[in-house]
């Protein structure tokens, strides 16, 4: 369940598409922290899609489809929950694989994923490439992030028990979010890569809401898209 696959085009190899580049935020908080730090960049649009998978497929199926061929990369970018020891409040993860964690059935011995079900796969493409680049800049600009599987939930992860599991079910799982997966497979149906970056704004387990640190995890968000102007602009 967590092979990483690579199904979309190489970077460079963008054929008939346009040299833009797509990034879609769940909130307006997420997009004005991208928009402060990519600062006047040209040819990179933001846009907001609401939380949660559906909401997030369904604005990148649209955006992609309303300018055929205008985009070369997708970006699923905002804040997430950091798995222990993988990725701490304040660090960024970037994708290396983007899971949809609780896509499946839930049976009496436990969770089937749709792969195991036969219905497809939970796991939607990354581009390695973009994911390197992206993880090579942040880096670069000296602030801390990891490259790893990002799970997307559609239920946010409260509990030890749970944490523990999607862990299991997810070697290296670093972070969790709730859009990912979405904006991963209308980006893949239209043959344009993706990745995801996510800026750790809570740790993945118990809920504790007086816990988060939402501005760290914004500032976070706003540095990596300063550093990523270079691998964005033409
Ligand atoms: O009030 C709560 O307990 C609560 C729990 C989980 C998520 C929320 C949100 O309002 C955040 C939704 C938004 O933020 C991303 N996000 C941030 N941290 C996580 C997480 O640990 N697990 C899943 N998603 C997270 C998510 O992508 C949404 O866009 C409130």
């Amino acid at each position: 369940m967590t092979q990483n696959i690579d199904r979309t085009p190489a970077l460079g190899e963008t054929g008939e598409r346009g040299g833009r580049v797509l990034i879609v935020t769940a909130v307006e908080a997420e997009k004005a922290a991208i928009m402060r730090g990519l600062g006047d960049a040209d040819g990179i649009d933001v846009i907001t899609a609401g939380v949660g998978p559906a909401a997030a497929a369904a604005e990148t199926a649209a955006a992609l489809a309303g300018s055929p061929g205008r985009y070369r990369f997708v970006l699923s970018a905002g804040i997430g929950g950091g798995f222990e020891a993988r990725a701490a409040i304040g660090s960024l993860v970037v994708s290396s694989e983007i899971i949809a964690a609780d896509l499946g059935a839930e049976t009496p011995d436990g969770f089937l994923s749709v792969d195991e079900l036969g219905f497809g796969s939970a796991a939607a493409a990354v581009s390695a490439e973009w994911s390197r680049r992206l993880h090579d800049a942040i880096l670069s600009a000296g602030l801390p992030v990891c490259a790893g599987p990002v799970a997307t939930v559609s239920t946010a992860t409260g509990s030890a028990e749970s944490a523990a599991a999607l862990a299991k079910r997810i070697p290296g799982a670093a972070a969790e979010g709730m859009e990912g997966y979405g904006v991963a497979v209308a980006a893949m149906k239209r043959g344009v890569p993706a990745a995801e970056l996510r800026a750790i704004s809570n740790a993945v387990g118990p809920r504790d809401r007086a816990a988060w640190r939402i501005g760290d995890a914004l500032s976070a968000l706003e540095a990596a898209s300063q550093a990523l102007r270079e691998v964005f602009l033409p």
